[in-house]
C-alpha cells in the first residue's frame, strides 16, 4: 500500500518532532516540511534530507543560503494527503483556508482553539472519533499528559471531580526571548486555566477544573492531581491502572526532579532527549479521606509527538483500532 503523504507546516519544537517521528513508520512518509527562514533548523532540515518548501517570497533567500527550497508552501500543501500545522499558537488558524482549497487534511496543535478543527485529539481517550475526519486538533502538551492519566482512571473508578494545579516550564530550552527568569507567574490568572475546559473538549463528563503558574525553567512541567473517584480504591489498583498505559512511566529510584528524568531521556538514548511518556512519581501516589493525589511531570516538547502520529493514521483510515496504532507508534518511535 502506498504511504500517506505527510507535509509538515512550521518546522520547530513540535514540528522537526513530528517529522522525524512520522518518518519512522511504515505506512506515512514526510514530502516536505516549511520553514520561513534559511536558519539554523532549515540548514538541519536540510542536512536530514527533508525537502525544505518556503513562503514564495523567501525562495531566494532559500537559494542564496545553498539550501534551495523544493518550492512554495502553497505547493508542498497541493502534494500533500495531509498537513500536520506546527506554526506557533493562534497563526494556525490563518492556513485553514488553504488546506481547505487544497482539500488536503490537516492537524492542528494545542495553541488553537478547539473549534477551528471541530475535534480535540489523545490517542487512549478517543482515537476512534477520529477515523476518516479530515480536520483535527492534538491538545496541548499539559493536556495531553492530564488525558491520558485521567481518562483510564475515570474508566476504571468513575470519577466525581478533578482539581489541577500545573507548575508550568516558562519556555522551552532553544528560546533566548521568554521568561519569567527570576518569577513565579501565577498564568493565566483569571481561573480556571485552559487546561480543564480543555480536557473536556477531549472527555466531555469529566467535572475537571485547574490553575497553573510559570516557573522559571525550561525542561518540564510538573502536575499535581487530585481525583475524586466514585468507586472505591487503593493505592496499588491506581498503579496497576497506570501500569497498564504504555505512554506512562513510572518513576522512582532517586529520581526526585525533572532534571533527573531529563537524565533518563538522555541514558537511553531518546532522540532529542525526549520523554514522550507521562513521568508518574509512584511513591506521590497517595489516597487521603477516598480522594486520589499524585505528581507527574510532563516533556512538553516531545509528549505530543507520538499523539499526532496517532491522529493522522486515524484521520487517513490506515488503522480503526486506537489500540494497534499506539503499539505500532511506540514501536517505530523506540517507545
Ligand atoms: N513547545 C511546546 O512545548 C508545545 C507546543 N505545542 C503547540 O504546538 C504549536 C507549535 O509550537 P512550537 O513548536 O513550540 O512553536 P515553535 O515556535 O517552536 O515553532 C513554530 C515554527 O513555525 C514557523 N512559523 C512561524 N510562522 C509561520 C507561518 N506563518 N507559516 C509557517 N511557519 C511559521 C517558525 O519559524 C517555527 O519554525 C503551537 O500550537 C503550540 O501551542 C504543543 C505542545 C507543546
Ligand atoms: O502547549 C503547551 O503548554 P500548555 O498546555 O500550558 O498550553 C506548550 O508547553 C506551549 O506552551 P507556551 O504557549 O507556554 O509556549
Amino acid at each position: 500500500m502506498a504511504k500517506a503523504k505527510i507535509a509538515v507546516n512550521g518546522y520547530g519544537t513540535i514540528g522537526k518532532r513530528v517529522a522525524d517521528a512520522v518518518q519512522a513508520q511504515d505506512d506515512m512518509e514526510i514530502i516536505g516540511i516549511s520553514k520561513t527562514k534559511p536558519n539554523y533548523e532549515a540548514a538541519v532540515a536540510h542536512q536530514l534530507g527533508y525537502d525544505i518548501y518556503a513562503p514564495a517570497a523567501n525562495l531566494e533567500a532559500f537559494e542564496k543560503a545553498g539550501m534551495p527550497a523544493a518550492g512554495s508552501v502553497e505547493e508542498m500543501i497541493e502534494k500533500a494527503d495531509l498537513v500536520v500545522d506546527c506554526t506557533p499558537g493562534g497563526i494556525g488558524k490563518s492556513n485553514k483556508t488553504l488546506y481547505e482549497k487544497a482539500g488536503v487534511k490537516a492537524i492542528w496543535q494545542g495553541g488553537e482553539d478547539h473549534e477551528l478543527a471541530g475535534y480535540s485529539f489523545n490517542a487512549i481517550a478517543n482515537y476512534e472519533g477520529a477515523f476518516g475526519l479530515d480536520f483535527v486538533r492534538v491538545v496541548s502538551c499539559n493536556t495531553t499528559g492530564l488525558c491520558r492519566v485521567i481518562y483510564p482512571i475515570d474508566k476504571a473508578f468513575g470519577t466525581k471531580k478533578v482539581r489541577v494545579t500545573l507548575a508550568r516550564r516558562a519556555t522551552d530550552p532553544n528560546d533566548i526571548k521568554k521568561g519569567p527568569i527570576n518569577a513565579i507567574v501565577p498564568n493565566p490568572i483569571k481561573l480556571p486555566s485552559h487546561h480543564g475546559p480543555d480536557v473536556k473538549t477531549v472527555i466531555p463528563h469529566i467535572n475537571i477544573t485547574s490553575a497553573a503558574m510559570k516557573i522559571p525553567t525550561t525542561l518540564m512541567h510538573v502536575h499535581t492531581v487530585n481525583m475524586e473517584l466514585k468507586n472505591e480504591c487503593n493505592v496499588e489498583d491506581i498503579v496497576e491502572v497506570l501500569g497498564s498505559q504504555s505512554r506512562i512511566r513510572f518513576v522512582g529510584q532517586g529520581i526526585t526532579s525533572t532534571a533527573e528524568i531529563m537524565e533518563v531521556a538522555r541514558d537511553i538514548k531518546r532522540p532529542r532527549n525526549d520523554m514522550w511518556e507521562n513521568c508518574v512519581w509512584t511513591d506521590s501516589i497517595t489516597m487521603h479521606e477516598g480522594e486520589l493525589y499524585f505528581f507527574q511531570a510532563i516533556h512538553q516538547e516531545s509528549i505530543v509527538v507520538p499523539e499526532n502520529v496517532d491522529a493522522i493514521r486515524a484521520m487517513m483510515e490506515l488503522e480503526s483500532d486506537g489500540a494497534k496504532s499506539i503499539l505500532k507508534t511506540n514501536k517505530a518511535i523506540g517507545l
